[in-house]
């Protein structure tokens, strides 16, 4: 069915702070029409869902550009540790135990929350990543997924499972990139075979890069250098390269990042809670380093609220510098929308424009917490939270819509994941 978005505030982030009052015309996924007072042909009212937009504002879908959507089933798992102690005695090997099954249900328990946020794309990396590369194609959100990568006995096993997943599910929904995991976790050696492997599929890379003082003290201990300098070493910037957290970097890296084209994604939640510091992402952004925005994970966040990392990011930087201009609300918001389908050379989506995929949130501006509203984007920066989602549109086919999921059955879900908390409460 296609859809007709009435008298709605569009926040098209196509040009600085362009806010339009009208209509939305989504044909075949895609906006055909952008424009005031749209009518539909007579053949054409049958075929299409008017959704009176009075009261909404329409925005690009948001985008997770970090998140392990697997990993939720871990949700409070592990708190209130730091990375390593949180990563190495407690996250590894709990996941020991995360079959299959449980990937898919935790996938799709993950897409649930973001949905409800207003995501319409995320970037994952996780294993048993067939199991979520399911749930994005049963659901209907896009991802962009990885298998993680490390080195041992189990590493061409990963290396083809990345393989599997590229030639099984990439799509329009899906995107398969490569996924070292960091450059603790893997050698040199794999760090070059997953460059030369991206450029002969094609595709690009993620990372967790300079995310904790013990990793980059560890790296200048092993190869002397930093974990970007030894990245683009290793020629992973000669590809598209989405590089998580970036906290401790210097300014000779920043310049590496910006260079290179490598797209440094915030994740300030996860940050401050393993207690690894505050990304400098005023310098990143001046520098020219294009900055995206993630969850991280559940098991490190604790949520998957996308509207309250946009929050934390638009403060802490105001914070910290104590300079309320340097990161206006603007800014954040294309770090969760436009910068994010950049990092990926996506092209369709990430604004609201014509010709480019409906991948669309509608926020309820009549909420009390939205009200007043002298600015729609300040509102949805500093005010909003997930009960003002509205809508949850991707390629033009709602996902949630008024307080439901349209492509998951809730209520088995929920039964799902406590059968599966039982299991895992005895068993990690
Ligand atoms: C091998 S699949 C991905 C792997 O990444 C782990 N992970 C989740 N969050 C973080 C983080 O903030 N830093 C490093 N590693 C992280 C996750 O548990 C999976 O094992
Ligand atoms: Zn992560």
């Amino acid at each position: 069915m296609d859809l007709l978005i009435k008298s709605a505030t569009i926040i098209t982030l196509n040009s600085e702070n362009e806010i339009l009052k009208g209509d939305i015309l989504i044909e075949n996924g895609k906006i055909s029409r952008i424009s005031e007072g749209i009518e539909l042909p007579k053949e054409k009212i049958p075929s299409t869902k008017v959704i009176d937009a009075e009261n909404l504002i329409a925005l690009p879908g948001f985008i997770n550009a970090h998140t392990h959507c697997g990993q939720t089933i871990l949700r409070s798992y592990a708190d209130d540790l730091p990375l390593y102690e949180w990563l190495f005695e407690k996250i590894f090997p709990a996941e020991g135990r995360l079959t299959k099954e449980i990937v898919y249900y935790s996938s799709l328990l993950g897409i649930a929350e973001m949905l409800k946020c207003g995501t319409t794309m995320f970037f994952d990396m996780y294993f048993h990543e067939d199991m979520t590369a399911k749930a994005v194609l049963e659901t209907g959100i896009k991802a962009v997924l990885s298998r993680g990568l490390q080195t041992d006995e189990r590493q061409q096993q990963r290396l083809d499972e990345t393989k599997e997943l590229i030639y099984n599910y990439s799509s329009d929904k899906i995107k398969v990139f490569f996924g070292p995991h960091s450059v603790y976790t893997c050698s040199y050696e794999l760090l070059e075979k997953v460059v030369e492997l991206s450029e002969e599929f094609n595709t690009g890379i993620m990372i967790h890069l300079s995310e904790s003082e013990d990793e980059v003290n560890q790296c200048y201990e092993k190869y002397d250098m930093s974990p970007v300098k030894l990245c683009q070493k290793a020629g992973l910037f000669t590809r598209p390269c989405v590089a998580a957290h970036c906290v401790y970097v210097d300014d000779e890296d920043i310049e590496i990042l910006a260079e290179n084209g490598v797209t440094a994604v915030y994740n300030p939640t996860s940050n401050l809670k393993l207690g690894n510091g505050f990304a400098p992402v005023f310098n990143l952004i001046k520098s020219g380093v294009n900055v995206a925005i993630g969850t991280d994970s559940a098991a490190s966040n604790n949520n998957l609220n996308i509207l309250e990392e946009i929050h934390i990011a638009a403060l802490l930087e105001k914070g910290m510098y104590k300079l309320p201009e340097i990161l206006k609300a603007q800014e954040v918001l294309k770090m969760a929308t436009v910068n994010a389908a950049a990092s990926a050379g996506i092209h369709n989506t990430g604004r609201l424009q014509e010709g480019y995929s409906a991948d669309i949130v509608l926020i309820k501006a009549d909420d009390l917490n939205m009200l007043p509203c002298y600015n729609p984007i300040s509102n949805i920066v500093y005010s909003s939270n997930p009960s003002n989602v509205f809508a949850t549109i991707v390629d033009g086919k709602i996902l949630y819509m008024d307080g439901k999921l349209l492509t998951i059955d809730e209520e088995s879900l929920v039964k799902e994941i406590k059968s599966i908390e039982k299991v895992l409460k005895e068993s990690i």
